[in-house]
């Protein structure tokens, strides 16, 4: 079986492990067991039709005797391109728009208040080419562009917050980002948050493209929760949830593209350790699929040319603060992740584990001011 083929590691384990040994093995893998959500069939029934996954849990707080429960509902959306790369720009971006918005109709059937869609959603992941054209244009502005226009929409109608990651074009400078747009569910722009760290890794020439951000560790205030958004390669940065943590955020969305050769195994751990590290959920999602593109590119490793760039895996989870975590949608197909969860729980782990309590900030931030100085020497003792 190739690895586009495998479609999930839960599915594997609840296939082999006998009955007796599967529940300790997930508690040990997964943490706390999560409550699997009963989902309306109205909502089951049109995601079958539509053909993606549609799965459903929640995690659950202790009920406090002064706060009432915070009890949101979060939608993570993975899917696959939907035309060929050599499709018209317009076509693939219109394709993109009626597939998600298929699947956010569903979310809303479910009770989602808050949606975060992949890494640049509405176009190839491209970047590994390193051809400027045709794939420049499919970036549009954050505020005017026609994709936040119709994510606009969809806020309005189903009453939801929209977390719409975009490739940016400045509208004044022309200058590319990769942006996560947040859109109130009044359908007002709430604001943008810009990819902070930008690969230098395997095919992804990402740099080619794009500056690493300069909107800092932005968090926005919605009506069910603050939210940040750590764009993918963040993922490998503590510092970096770290300080979207920092501002307050509840909840940190992840929205990634990325491949099997490259990050899997990292892919479980990293958005957990930072729900775990930071008291707060992580909501980490991936694309789907193969994507092929007409030219063929090198990758600078001394092997033969290629018109892919790998299998993306999928596997978006949501991740708690006691380190639990939900299963993982399909490594393959596209899915919608309905998770519900108790903000309480966040500061209810906090008052537990005392992470943020604990840390030793002031220090850090001293060692750390003179550790990036030119004239900075590493405390070492030697003999
Ligand atoms: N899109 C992106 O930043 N990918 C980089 C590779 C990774 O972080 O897994």
């Amino acid at each position: 079986m190739s690895a586009c083929e495998f479609e999930s590691l839960e599915k594997c384990l609840e296939t082999h492990l006998p009955e007796a040994e599967i529940t300790e093995v997930k508690r040990i893998l997964f943490g706390k067991d999560t409550k699997k959500l009963d989902l309306p069939s109205c909502a089951v029934n049109a995601a079958s039709e539509r053909g993606f996954e549609l799965k459903g849990y929640k995690f659950e707080a202790v009920q406090e005797q002064l706060r009432p429960p915070r009890e949101i509902r979060v939608g993570l959306i993975q899917h696959r391109i939907v035309l060929p790369t050599d499709a018209p720009i317009l076509d693939q971006i219109n394709a993109m728009h009626s597939r998600v918005g298929e699947m956010v109709e569903v979310a809303a059937m479910c009770g989602v208040n808050i949606i975060c869609f992949q890494e640049t959603w509405t176009m190839p992941f491209a970047f590994c080419t390193r051809e400027k054209q045709p794939w420049t244009e499919f970036a549009e502005s954050a505020e005017e562009g026609s994709t936040t226009r119709f994510c606009q929409e969809l806020a309005k109608k189903y009453n939801m917050v929209v977390v719409s990651p975009i490739l940016e074009r400045e509208e004044l400078s022309g200058t590319l980002w990769n942006t996560a747009v947040v859109i109130s569910n009044s359908g007002n722009v709430l604001g943008k948050s810009r990819k902070n760290h930008i690969p230098r890794v395997g095919d992804f020439n990402e740099s080619t493209y794009y500056m690493e951000g300069d909107t800092g560790h932005t968090v926005f205030q919605t009506q069910f929760g603050k939210i940040a958004v750590n764009i993918c390669y963040g993922r490998h940065h503590p510092l970096n949830w770290f300080m979207y943590s920092m501002n307050g955020a509840e909840i940190i969305f992840n929205p990634s593209a990325t491949v099997g050769a490259l990050s899997e195994p990292m892919w479980p751990i990293e958005a957990r350790n930072a729900a775990i590290a930071n008291h707060c959920f992580t909501c980490a999602i991936n694309r789907v699929g193969t994507e092929h593109f007409k030219s063929e590119f090198t990758s600078g490793d001394g092997k033969k040319a290629h018109h892919d760039f790998g299998h993306f895996y999928g596997s978006s989870y949501v991740a708690a603060p006691d380190g639990s975590r939900t299963p993982g949608l399909s490594r393959t197909c596209d899915g919608l992740l309905v998770v519900e969860m108790d903000l309480n729980l966040n500061r209810q782990i906090s008052d537990k584990w005392s992470f943020k309590m604990t840390g030793r900030y002031a220090e850090y931030a001293e060692e750390l001011t003179k550790a990036v100085r030119r004239d900075f020497k590493p405390n070492i003792v030697k003999e």
